[in-house]
């Protein structure tokens, strides 16, 4: 059994030749070294929110209302962080969330492939967007034998999301997550100061100019002209006519596993359920869609009693390992996380992703091993009280 805790000696071992950790450590200097080295319109575009950020800021400040209760002398010596996720075994519960833009957050343009290795030397799965700079197939194959799940933004043209799906299918990914949250783009205020939108630049559109469907809808290739193509995505990425009567539709496209994201609320777990889903990904985007909602963590539990025995994924607001901890002691099956490492991406390439992982997956286990909390099923709401 791996202990990820071990990640902490290693640092201080080194330390005693002399050498310190080449990257950040804590949230806040990880987050503080990407800024430095991004441009100023990827920074806006990956660390703004919508509005003015509240609900962005209450995803993460949520998670302060919640104390995990600690227990002596529990037999915590070994932790078995392993999770069972639709019939895989995962070794730790820890996901890396859909980051449209981690292709671009690499120096060199290849962050989704970069994403992938840190999967594969990790173990850490990694839900890939359907915005990449570099195909699908190509980031399968990166992934080794880590499972990937593709995450789709369904196309306001069914062939073309079929496409999507069949190229998702033999490529080899566990799952298909269906994003539910960004039919329409939300109104992001420091984007709109810089009037600067990655995609519309015609980044990140690789599974579209390398789709048959989206080409044959062309009158010149992506390669000869790729404004046209741009604009041709622009027109078909926006579904706000999805309804759940298309659910059933969404659900006969695969027989692979289909999660929804973006739900918030019981009835619609309910109804996610009803029609076939086999896990819901609890999430508000992390705050970059509809401002001055509920923190994502506080309507965790009423997801997880509403799913039953069907597994829920967290994120938003996760920035520490505490924060896992929480997050699964609330209910969640698996838990993501994005910024973290698309900062990680910024600042070492596959390396500080891994390097953000590792520093994660180290104060998970030392907070598993310090509090009394042996395996994940013994987190449960019963650990944590409401601070006072
Ligand atoms: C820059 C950026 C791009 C994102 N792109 C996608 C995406 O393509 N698809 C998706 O489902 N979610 C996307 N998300 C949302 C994440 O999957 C996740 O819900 C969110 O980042 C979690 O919040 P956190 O950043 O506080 O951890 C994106 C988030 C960020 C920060
Ligand atoms: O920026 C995002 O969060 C995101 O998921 C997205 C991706 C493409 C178009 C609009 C939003």
């Amino acid at each position: 059994m791996a202990n990820y805790g071990d990640y902490q000696l290693r640092i201080y071992l080194d330390g005693l030749s002399g050498k310190l950790p080449e990257l950040p450590v804590s949230f806040e200097d990880l987050e503080r070294g990407a800024e430095e080295v991004m441009s100023a319109q990827l920074w806006s575009y990956v660390a703004g929110g919508a509005g003015d950020e509240r609900t962005q800021r209450a995803n993460v400040a949520s998670f302060d209302r919640w104390g995990l209760m600690p227990r002596m002398l529990a037999g915590a010596a070994q932790r078995d962080l392993t999770a069972d996720l639709l019939g895989t075994s995962l070794p730790t519960p820890l996901m890396m969330a859909p980051v449209g833009v981690i292709g671009l957050c690499d120096a060199e343009g290849h962050g989704d492939l970069a994403t992938a290795r840190a999967a594969a030397a990790t173990g850490v799965p990694a839900v890939v967007s359907t915005l990449m700079q570099d195909p699908l197939e190509d980031v399968a194959a990166a992934l080794g034998d880590t499972p990937g799940y593709f995450q789709l933004y369904p196309p306001d043209d069914r062939e073309l999301t079929e496409s999507f799906v069949r190229r998702a299918e033999a490529a080899g990914y566990a799952g298909i997550v269906v994003t539910l949250d960004t039919l329409t783009l939300g109104w992001r205020p420091r984007d709109l100061s810089l009037a600067s939108f990655p995609q519309l630049k015609g980044l990140c559109l690789a599974n579209y100019f390398t789709d048959p469907v989206f080409r044959s809808h062309l009158d010149a290739s992506p390669e000869r002209d790729p404004e046209a193509a741009t604009m041709r995505w622009a027109t078909t990425f926006g579904n706000p006519k999805l309804t759940w009567d298309d659910l059933a539709w969404l659900r006969s496209l695969t027989d692979l596993p289909l999660l929804l994201k973006g739900i918030c609320d019981p009835e619609d777990v309910r109804r996610a359920v009803d029609g076939g889903v086999d896990g819901v990904y609890c999430s508000n985007h992390g705050g970059r869609q509809a401002n001055g909602g509920l923190p994502a963590l506080d309507v965790l539990p009423e997801v997880v009693d509403a799913a039953g025995d069907v597994p829920v994924i967290f994120d938003s607001g996760v920035r520490t390992g505490a924060d896992v901890v929480k997050a699964l002691a609330l209910g969640a099956t698996a838990v993501g996380v994005g910024r973290p490492y698309a900062y990680g991406m910024a600042v070492g390439g596959a390396a500080g992703v891994e390097h953000v992982l590792r520093c994660l997956l180290a104060e998970t286990d030392l907070t598993m091993a310090i509090d009394g909390y042996p395996d994940v099923a013994s987190l449960t709401r019963g650990s944590l009280r409401e601070v006072r």
